[in-house]
């Protein structure tokens, strides 16, 4: 096997975990530490079908090379009866061991007590021996990860599978993946939304993606599932089905949210669901080229804030805004909800122009000092459920917890005052942060909620970036004359411009709308 198969190199842990999978089965054969079941060879229970319908994979997962140590699972029986009480539809059993902790035994085990429930064997398969070890030890389904293998390998395993009657769970981590598997239809794709390289999750990697695959399937979103929060997202973004583990061996009694969450059909309206939407803008914008030339990086997705007219709206996304910004919280520039529909009703009306394409965004300021704005939250609410908008971004001082009860989809807008708060802030869902996908950095200011002109500090902005984890959004006091600096200096993946390019407090200047876009091709090219 050659790691080069997919024209990109593996990321150092996956080239780690192969070598060593690749040694020890030339030295101990297919099974390695693991017992022949006590079914004994070529009589496993029939196998099951495996996730036809979508549903919610509980892993047993005892450590991972980006976690350390989860859980110490003495008993994997225990816990997979557990997972099924609560509504798994399935298990996935990670059978690898030496950076997992699993064994081909946990798999046996777990079919021979659980009979009836639907088993993946998660581990790093090379070919169609080990699709037949895994059905012997019981597995109803195998994962095979496209990228760390040959296309031969590929065609092998799914030819294996077929006759024995296994489901195929396919791995793509990129458009070549997915190229390369498109020949066998796969009816479960998996998308990894951890970065193997960073081992940060990225819910953008599985929305966009989702996007290339243009046969019937099951999606299976992988990994970084906490809760409902995220399964929601998931959901958003067409996957019936999502494979938690961490998330659900710490917290089993999570499972019944989750898997609500999952095959809740929320959106009614038609509207593009706003997180894939966006990572499908970011990910195009990698591919283009700004007047034909390459980019030495994307521009930065731009939203444009504090829209209140009809012709600054249609200027704004004629000269390249993906976001549209409309401020529902007392404001100079605050549009009334209204305003905000004949805006929607004129996009919908010709969905391939640009004003069609922009995204449109609500800003509240749902909570402060501890009050609830009640009337901005549901107008907000109202606006979501029409399709008139479809995010709303919290630019008030709700704590992680009350976020996705106030709005969803959202994301939130901090303004740390000072780097000890940022830190505070910015801290990642797993550390009990904010769970949206991306976060906005504005500047503080004791008078006003955003819209200040005021640049946020570049220290709060490099404690935001190191601490958070996720692609900068920065927001605050951005202008056409300034814009070059500052995506140079700090490379974010979305800028919030309000202010900068007004030439009255909600009135838009459209010769600095364009000034502003011409300063950020310049910045992104060599
Ligand atoms: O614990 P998490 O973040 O819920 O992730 C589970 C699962 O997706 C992850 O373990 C995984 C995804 N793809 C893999 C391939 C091999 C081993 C493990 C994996």
């Amino acid at each position: 096997m050659s790691p080069e198969t997919a024209g990109t190199k593996l990321p150092n842990i996956l080239e780690r975990i192969v070598t060593r999978r690749r040694e020890r089965l030339t030295a101990e054969g297919s099974l390695l530490s693991a017992q022949e079941p006590s079914w004994g060879k070529n009589k496993a229970p029939a196998p099951l079908p495996f996730l036809p319908q979508g549903g919610l994979i509980c892993e047993v997962k005892r450590k991972s090379p980006s976690r350390g140590h989860i859980a110490e699972i003495t008993d994997p029986v225990a816990l997979a009866k557990r997972y099924q009480q609560l509504g798994a539809s399935a298990i996935s059993v990670l059978t690898e061991e030496d950076h997992f902790g699993g064994s081909l035994n946990d798999l046996a085990t777990i079919k021979e007590k659980l009979p009836d429930m639907p088993l993946l064997r998660k581990d790093f398969l090379f070919d169609g021996e080990d699709v037949v070890v895994s059905r012997r030890f019981g597995a109803d389904a195998v994962l095979l990860i496209t990228r760390i293998l040959e296309q031969s390998a590929v065609e092998e395993m799914f030819s294996a599978a077929r006759e024995l009657g296994m489901t195929v769970l396919a791995e793509a981590h990129s458009r070549e993946d997915i190229e390369r598997l498109r020949g066998f239809a796969p009816k479960l794709i998996g998308i990894n939304s951890r970065d193997l390289a960073s081992f940060r999750i990225d819910p953008f990697g599985p929305a966009a993606l989702a996007d290339a695959i243009q046969w019937p399937t099951v999606l299976v979103w992988e990994s970084g599932i906490l809760g409902a929060e995220e399964a929601k997202i998931a959901a958003g973004c067409g996957f019936a089905a999502a494979l938690v583990g961490e998330g659900v061996v710490t917290a089993p009694e999570r499972i019944p949210d989750i898997t609500t969450a999952l095959s809740a059909a929320d959106q009614k309206n038609n509207a593009p669901f706003f997180w894939k939407a966006l990572a499908v803008k970011q990910a195009a914008l990698q591919d283009a080229a700004p007047n034909g030339e390459r980019p030495e990086r994307p521009r930065p997705l731009v939203k444009l804030c504090g829209i209140t007219r009809m012709e600054d709206a249609q200027k704004a996304a004629e000269a390249g805004a993906d976001i549209l910004g409309f401020i529902l919280a007392p404001s100079k520039r605050k549009a009334e909800a209204d305003f905000i529909r004949s805006v929607a009703s004129a996009a919908q009306d010709r969905p391939d122009s640009p004003l069609g394409r922009a995204l449109r965004v609500a800003v509240i300021v749902e909570r402060k000092e501890g009050i609830e704005a009640k009337e901005q939250i549901d107008q907000a609410r109202k606006l979501l459920a029409e399709g008139a908008i479809h995010g709303v971004q919290l630019h008030g001082d709700s704590s992680p917890e009350l976020c996705a009860a106030t709005a969803f989809p959202y994301f939130k807008a901090l303004r740390p005052s000072s780097i000890a708060e940022a830190k505070q802030l910015a801290a990642t869902p797993k550390e009990g942060g904010y769970r949206c996908p991306r976060i906005l950095v504005d500047a503080f200011s004791s008078e006003a909620y955003g819209g200040t002109g005021k640049a946020v500090d570049p220290d709060i902005v490099r404690a935001v970036i190191e601490r958070s984890g996720r692609p900068l959004w920065l927001a605050g006091g951005i202008t056409p004359e300034n814009v070059e600096a500052i995506v140079t200096r700090y490379k974010p993946e979305l800028i919030d411009i309000a202010s900068g390019v007004e030439e009255g407090p909600g009135i838009k200047d459209h010769h600095r709308i364009e000034q502003l876009f011409e300063a950020i091709q310049r910045s992104c090219i060599s």
